[in-house]
């Protein structure tokens, strides 16, 4: 399919979702009224999100879960040992969770939320819910959230098992060592906008998409002024084992065209001293590349 400028491509698929969003709740205030198991999930996932949390339930009600944060987690979680007792319980929160066996008290909470604008998520009735919650996969920065929109739940939990079983298990880690390079380059390299970020957006693309994921677990502080060094102020981008880690070259890991392209791509970038002889360098390093490339898919 041809596509261009003048005629971008958009999704044919444009309602009946909903927004996909990562909501940042660090130093914010989350109620949730309930103390049962949906509740204790609540709980788990509000507290990864850095936020203060608030649980109002009788005691007689919690469950082991429940409890166990309740009692772990005193500098995060205030808990009162009551039932919800009106709109005075709401104020100051950012955000209410709703998980009772008692959907009348439900639907009030929620209605009061309402008036003062606060998002709610009621776990018992899908309709007054501003959003839902979704099956999630963590791994640090890595967060993974499946949604069928309400529709099943136990499917995207089932989905949820599969997509961790294709997981190799160190994808936290690159994203991790990744985001402290971008934030080494960002110092190096400071700036918003312009011709210096796009600059950096490509060098981190191409990057990313030369390396191995499992090799960018490797990117300690040494390799990352290497890289920086000898990379990033040469306008190149070094491989792993150039700057002193361990090459993992897997059949079939970038193809000849996406190599070119990005390659490209980076090329046409200018910045601060000449352009023609990095790109002499590395027009002759990527052209080595794409026949060692070659020769390995030939084997
Ligand atoms: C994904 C997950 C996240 C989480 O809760 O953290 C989640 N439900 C999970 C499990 C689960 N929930 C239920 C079953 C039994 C099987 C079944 O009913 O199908 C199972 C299966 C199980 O336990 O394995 C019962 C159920 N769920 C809702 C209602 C009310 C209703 O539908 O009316 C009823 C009672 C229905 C009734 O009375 O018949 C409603 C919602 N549940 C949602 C999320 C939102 C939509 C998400 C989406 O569609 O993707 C939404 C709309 C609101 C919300 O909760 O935000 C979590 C899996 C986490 C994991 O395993 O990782
Ligand atoms: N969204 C989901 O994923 C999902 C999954 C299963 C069940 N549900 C629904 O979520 C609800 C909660 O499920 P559960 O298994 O945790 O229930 P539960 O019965 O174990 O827990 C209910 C909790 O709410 C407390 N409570 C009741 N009224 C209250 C009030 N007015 N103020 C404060 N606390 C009050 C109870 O003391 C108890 O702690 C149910 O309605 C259930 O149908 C949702």
């Amino acid at each position: 399919m041809s596509t261009s400028l003048s005629n971008p491509p958009i999704s044919s698929n444009l309602d009946g979702s909903s927004l996909l969003v990562a909501w940042q709740l660090k130093g914010k205030t989350v109620l949730i009224v309930g103390g049962g198991e949906v509740a204790s999930g609540r709980i788990e996932a509000v507290l990864s999100a850095d936020a203060k949390v608030v649980v109002l339930a009788p005691a007689k009600g919690l469950h082991p879960r429940t409890k166990r944060f309740i009692e772990l987690c005193l500098d995060h979680i205030t808990y009162y040992d009551r039932h919800f007792s009106g709109p005075a319980e709401l104020h100051k929160m950012d955000m209410v969770l709703t998980a009772l066996d008692d959907p009348n008290s439900s639907r009030q909470i929620v209605e009061l939320c309402r008036e003062q604008r606060i998002p709610v998520n009621a776990a018992d009735i899908p309709d007054l819910c501003d959003f839902y919650f979704g099956a999630q996969i963590r791994d640090g920065p890595l967060q993974i959230m499946i949604s069928t929109n309400g529709s099943s739940p136990r499917i995207a939990a089932l989905l949820k098992a599969k997509l961790s079983s294709a997981l190799g298990g160190y994808e936290g880690e690159s994203i991790r060592r990744v985001g402290e390079l971008r934030d080494r380059l960002k110092d190096r390299a400071p700036g918003i906008g312009g011709a210096v970020s796009r600059r950096r957006m490509k060098w981190m693309s191409q990057l990313c998409n030369e390396w191995d994921m499992e090799e960018l677990t490797q990117l300690d502080d040494s390799m990352i002024v290497k890289l920086l060094d000898e990379g990033w102020e040469q306008n190149r981008v070094p491989s792993v084992h150039d700057v002193g880690g361990k090459s993992k070259l897997r059949r079939g890991r970038l193809s000849k065209d996406v190599f070119q392209s990005t390659f490209q791509d980076f090329q046409a970038i200018p910045y601060g001293g000449s352009t023609v002889l990095p790109a002499a360098l590395g027009f002759l390093a990527g052209g080595v590349s794409v026949a060692m490339l070659f020769m390995y898919h030939r084997q």
